[in-house]
């Protein structure tokens, strides 16, 4: 599964998202955290199940149906540390970068209000772009800093070898970052790496962690009077990355909100209803003015957040195996089971393999269960495919 990171500097709301992402509630569930870190938390992407267009009733069993939007659980990791000079140590310098190494993508917070410093110090209109350009900074001396790590003997060895792409990517090693990766990205390069100057390894570095790290701006507390502008800015500067404007803080306390039982949070229509009338005067106004925010804003932006990191930057769909391709249920008769989010481009016999090695060793078709035809092993698949694997006894 695909993990997410959470970074930014302090104070710019990580843990709040982070918590908003995570916190269980009663009506999606309570999955068992995989692990014991406490940094890491289990949150959701939603899309439509395919049990609106089939017309049936779903029983789901890796995740949950909620009036016909599926919530398929995924991974977020909170990167806590990050202070200027954290590549070299600083700070919690070495957790945060041990932490990044986990994330397959991450996203960037900033505080969009303005109001806290580079350092995470309450301010008046600083410029969150600077945030980000730090941030991946951070991440390109880090990368540059691996790679620099006794530099003179690598760039002989892989001179030497004639090989300095697979030199490259051994000491990137846990990065995601293949022997392909470093050879595309030092092309233009000179041959002989002995020659290569500061300026190319940096350059490099900033190559190779566009590659390995996709990244999307969360202009977080867009709440704030402030906010506006500087999302504009952000969208401005960051043409090339995709940029959502949020508001942990309301997605927080609704979420708190409905875990309390004071309301029924309908999450697919970017509104909620009352339901406790023991209230008083000041919670009914804070409520009604977030309410009037979802309207205005189509919602707090995390939920947006989650399905562009997955959706749009990760370039995943969401896939259904079944067993019965008649009555899109399992062995046990559950209608529509398991969601499984895979990378856009995934083929039948791919899928197999992810269900299991032994289902993909002895694949011999597929059956696109809506439309009851049969499809091939490479074949790739759609969002919201039903699919039925046929396998070698
Ligand atoms: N207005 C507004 N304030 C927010 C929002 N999200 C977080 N905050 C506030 O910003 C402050 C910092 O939030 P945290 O979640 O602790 O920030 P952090 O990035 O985790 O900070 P560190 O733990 O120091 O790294 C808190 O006072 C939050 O209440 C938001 O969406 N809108």
């Amino acid at each position: 599964m695909a993990i997410l990171g959470i970074v930014g500097k302090p104070n710019v709301g990580k843990s709040t998202l982070f918590n908003a992402m995570t916190e269980k509630v009663a009506d999606i569930g309570n999955y068992p955290f995989t692990t014991i870190n406490p940094n890491v938390g289990t949150s959701f992407v939603s899309s439509e199940c395919p049990c609106v267009e089939l017309d049936i009733q779903c029983n789901p069993n890796n995740s949950k149906c909620i009036d016909g939007t599926r919530y398929v659980p995924v991974e977020i990791i909170d990167v806590a540390g990050l202070v200027p000079e954290a590549h070299k140590g600083k700070g919690m310098g070495n957790k945060f970068l041990d932490d990044l190494r986990q994330a397959d993508a991450f996203i960037v917070v900033v505080d969009a209000s303005g109001t806290t410093d580079i350092e995470g110090n309450p301010a008046e209109n600083h410029d969150p772009t600077e945030d980000v350009k730090f941030l991946l900074n951070e991440i390109d001396m880090w990368i540059y800093g691996i790679i620099t790590k006794n530099w003179d003997k690598l760039s002989r060895k892989a001179q030497q070898q004639k090989n300095t792409a697979k030199i490259i990517s051994e000491q990137l090693s846990g990065l995601n970052i293949t022997e392909d990766h470093v050879h595309n990205s030092t092309r233009n390069m000179d041959e002989s790496p002995i020659k290569w100057t500061e300026e190319d390894l940096l350059t490099l570095s900033q190559t190779l962690r566009k590659i390995s790290k996709p990244m999307l701006i969360c202009a977080n507390k867009a709440d704030h009077p402030n906010a506006e502008n500087n999302i504009k800015k952000l969208k401005e500067e960051f043409k090339d990355y995709i940029v959502i404007p949020t508001s942990a803080e309301i997605e927080l306390t609704l979420k708190r909100a409905e875990a309390g039982n004071i309301i029924k949070y309908d999450r697919a229509n970017n509104d909620f209803e009352i339901i406790n009338d023991s209230l008083n005067d000041a919670q009914k106004n804070a409520l009604n003015y977030i309410k009037e925010y979802l309207k205005k804003n189509n919602g707090t932006g995390v939920r947006d957040l989650l399905n562009n990191a997955y959706f749009e930057l990760l370039n995943m769909i969401v896939v259904y195996p079944v067993e019965d391709e008649n009555k899109y249920c399992d062995k046990k008769g559950n209608v529509l089971p398991d969601a499984h989010l895979v990378k856009k481009g995934t083929t039948a016999k791919q899928l197999a393999y992810k269900i299991h090695t032994d289902i993909g060793d002895k694949f011999i078709y597929a059956v696109d269960a809506k439309k009851k035809i049969r499809i091939g092993a490479d074949q790739e698949l759609k969002e919201k495919d039903v699919i039925k694997i046929v396998s070698a006894a």
